[in-house]
């Protein structure tokens, strides 16, 4: 057991799915994975392990915003061997040609956070990325399904309402950020750190140009085409 997972060792597999909501790791337990076991209700963040297609899966709630989802990572990739780390969340878009429903492929995150500041100091502006091998798997999966797909600079914000919104929304879409988001830069920083693969995919539910919004029913449940690229790129490794 860690502090915040309730797990043994063993129980937790090496690729595993990282959703915000911990009801959404239900969800896709439920839904995606056979035999699925709850091996974590701490805290309420269900954690849970079975099979897709035959192989070892997981799927761990992490909260919302750094620092919740940074505990988790952190003691996946420290305490239990976990290799393959994969976000399943959401995001609001920044770009017209980016719909509502679409699919982003964060390739590096942008961030107002200070964690890589506390990390180096504040001449180093350290880039968090994607795993290459992950992202080349989640894109050839998603344009051979014909999904919606786009790749490139997310914003790993620390705020979700932020006060300067209407300043940095276009300031950040014409340096072409796709999208805000407030886990990637974190997660691809802790990778680099344990020298694990991450990946974070994100639905669009909301768009911060053209006001257009999902409800939150339909973010609980109705991801699955992200959740179906997220489980073949792994896999495919
Ligand atoms: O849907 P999830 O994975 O929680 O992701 C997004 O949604 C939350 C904000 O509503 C933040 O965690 C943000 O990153
Ligand atoms: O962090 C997030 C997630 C979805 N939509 C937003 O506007 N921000």
């Amino acid at each position: 057991m860690s502090v915040h997972i309730g797990a043994t060792q063993g129980q937790i597999a090496e690729t595993i799915l990282l959703p915000g909501d911990p009801l959404r790791a239900q969800y896709i337990a439920e839904t995606f994975l056979e035999g699925a076991e709850k091996y974590n209700d701490v805290r309420g963040m269900y954690g849970f392990t079975g099979t897709y297609k035959g192989k070892r899966v997981s799927v761990q709630g992490t909260g919302m915003g750094i620092p919740s989802m940074s505990i988790y990572a952190h003691e996946l990739m420290s305490q239990y061997g976990v290799k393959n780390l994969i976000r399943v969340g959401t995001c609001g878009a920044y770009q017209k040609d980016v719909k509502v429903r679409d699919i982003i492929l964060a390739q590096a995150a942008t961030t107002d956070s200070a964690i890589n500041r506390h990390r180096f100091g504040n001449n180093i502006d350290f880039a968090p990325v994607a795993n290459f091998q992950l992202l080349k798997n989640a894109y050839d999966v998603a344009t051979e399904r014909n999904m919606p797909v786009h790749v490139g600079n997310v914003f790993t914000s620390d705020t979700f309402y932020n006060d300067r919104g209407a300043e940095l929304v276009p300031l950040l879409a014409s340096y072409q950020v796709l999208a805000v988001e407030m886990e990637a830069a974190a997660l691809y920083s802790l990778a680099a750190k344990f020298g694990v693969n991450a990946l974070a995919i994100m639905t669009v539910s909301d768009h911060l140009v053209t006001g257009e919004e999902t409800t939150s029913e339909e973010r609980q449940t109705t991801f699955n085409q992200m959740i179906e690229v997220a489980l073949d790129a792994a896999l495919m490794k």
